[in-house]
């Protein structure tokens, strides 16, 4: 493994130091550092050195959808996105239910080598939200899972909630929710449920759909002492509800997804199917709601949910396209443009909620790290000038559900380093 020398890289956008990497760890912090021989030297000059972004919620669409996605094309976006870590969602064909299914993922991960790929396991056997997956396995395979999700699908029936946080608090795991009670809504539902959705005449979701799942698994954290994880909070009510169980002491986070934070409803009034994502899109009030609990630290993280889909799964009437779109490429750059610039959150806030928090919840302990002597050197470069504006076709991802596409965003990934090695650079995809 040869040597790296960055110069120059403003740590956490503060002070600009060299740093030097020694088989793969930080060895030296300074100025004025020298090279050893035959190390590899980036220029940082006004960039700024970040931990490397750990996404808690990527959907990699392998096995059984590899039109979509593949672990090797969904890593590449990744390691393009400046993230060094992601967790891929369990929904894929088989479903990640066994400790083989994960360990599989894990290698296929290691195989594509940008990025650490760790699985979700699922909650419930084949996602069908009856009979437990088989979580301490799981746990105890090489892929040593801890994240435990049936996302895409709410896991509704409160009495397998309940044993699944029992099961998961003897071992330290998490399950993370997607909080979307399906009673509300009628199953052809695919957009916010609210004045718009009348006048679009589209099936909605109301926002209470949200926020009551979110408030009974807060009290079922607390009555079997678990831990749950809330996926891709969306609404003013379900922040609220986060706010009262953490205020408790209840163990209990949340993420937002850049999509969450910056775009809002209105898009729907094209019925562009790129649009439709679950949760849905909000009205302004709930972005302002979500971006203000982003800065205050009710909603711990921001994940992607990169969710990839074949253009014949989306290009379909709206109510039948497919769910989600894409994330991995643009999230810093949405995050950096509508928190950072707008002076919600500095630098070293972003690094929080983009790396050090996500590592935290997922238990990755070569994540997240402070930029000190002896942490492993999972970082990312980025520049804060650089102005980009998106271009679905340039994406490493499989797909083009790209919601991004043609946008003007601030704020640029320069550089990714996976444990001193470059994974990825913004000359590579000029
Ligand atoms: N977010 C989405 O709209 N879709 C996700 C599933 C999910 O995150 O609920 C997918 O797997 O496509
Ligand atoms: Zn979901
Ligand atoms: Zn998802």
């Amino acid at each position: 493994m040869s040597d790296l020398l960055i110069t120059g890289a403003r740590l956490l956008g503060g002070e600009a130091k060299d740093v030097l990497v020694v088989e793969g760890n930080i060895a030296e912090i300074g100025t004025g550092l020298d090279a050893p021989d035959g190390a590899e030297r980036v220029n940082a000059d006004g960039l700024a050195l970040l931990p490397g972004f750990v996404d808690l919620h990527t959907h990699l669409r392998e096995p059984g959808r590899e039109d979509a996605e593949t672990i090797a094309t969904g890593s590449a976006a990744a390691s393009a996105g400046g993230f060094t870590a992601v967790l891929a969602m369990a929904n894929t064909n088989p479903v990640t239910d066994t400790a083989e299914a994960a360990e599989r993922i894990l290698d296929l991960g290691r195989e594509a080598g940008l990025v650490d790929v760790q699985p979700i396991g699922a909650v419930t056997k084949g996602l069908a939200g009856e009979e437990l997956a088989e979580l301490a396995l799981m746990r105890r395979s090489r892929a040593q899972v801890r994240v435990f999700s049936d996302d895409g699908r709410c896991v509704h029936d409160a009495r397998v909630m309940r044993r699944a946080l029992e099961y998961v608090r003897a071992f330290g795991g998490v399950v993370s929710q997607h909080s979307q009670d399906p009673s509300l809504a009628g199953s052809s539902a695919c957009c916010h449920e609210g004045e718009l959705s009348g006048r679009l005449g589209l099936p909605g979701w109301p926002a209470v759909a949200e926020s009551s799942i979110i408030a009974r698994d807060a009290q079922l954290a607390q009555h079997t002492g678990s831990r749950v994880h809330v996926a891709h909070v969306s609404t003013a009510e379900g922040v609220e509800v986060i706010r009262w169980a953490k205020a408790r002491g209840i163990d209990l986070t949340a993420e937002v997804t850049p999509h969450h934070l910056l775009l809002t409803q209105d898009l729907l009034s094209g019925y562009d199917p790129t649009f439709k994502v679950n949760p849905p899109l909000r009205p302004i009030e709930d972005v302002e709601a979500v971006r203000a609990a982003l800065v205050d630290g009710t909603i711990d993280a921001v994940a992607t949910d990169h969710a990839p889909h074949a253009r014949h799964d989306k290009e379909h009437a709206f109510v039948d396209a497919a769910f989600g779109m894409l994330g991995l490429e643009t999230a810093f750059a949405v995050v950096h443009d509508t928190m950072v610039r707008s002076g919600a959150l500095d630098l070293a806030a972003l690094a929080d909620r983009m790396s050090v928090a996500p590592a935290r919840i997922a238990g990755l302990a070569d994540h997240g790290r402070s930029l000190e002597v002896g942490a492993p050197a999972n970082l990312v470069l980025v520049d804060t000038e650089a102005t980009q504006t998106v271009d679905a076709a340039a994406s490493r991802s499989l797909s083009r559900n790209n919601p991004w596409h043609g946008m003007t965003l601030t704020g640029a990934v320069h550089t990714t380093i996976l444990r001193g090695r470059v994974t990825a650079t913004l000359q590579e995809s000029a």
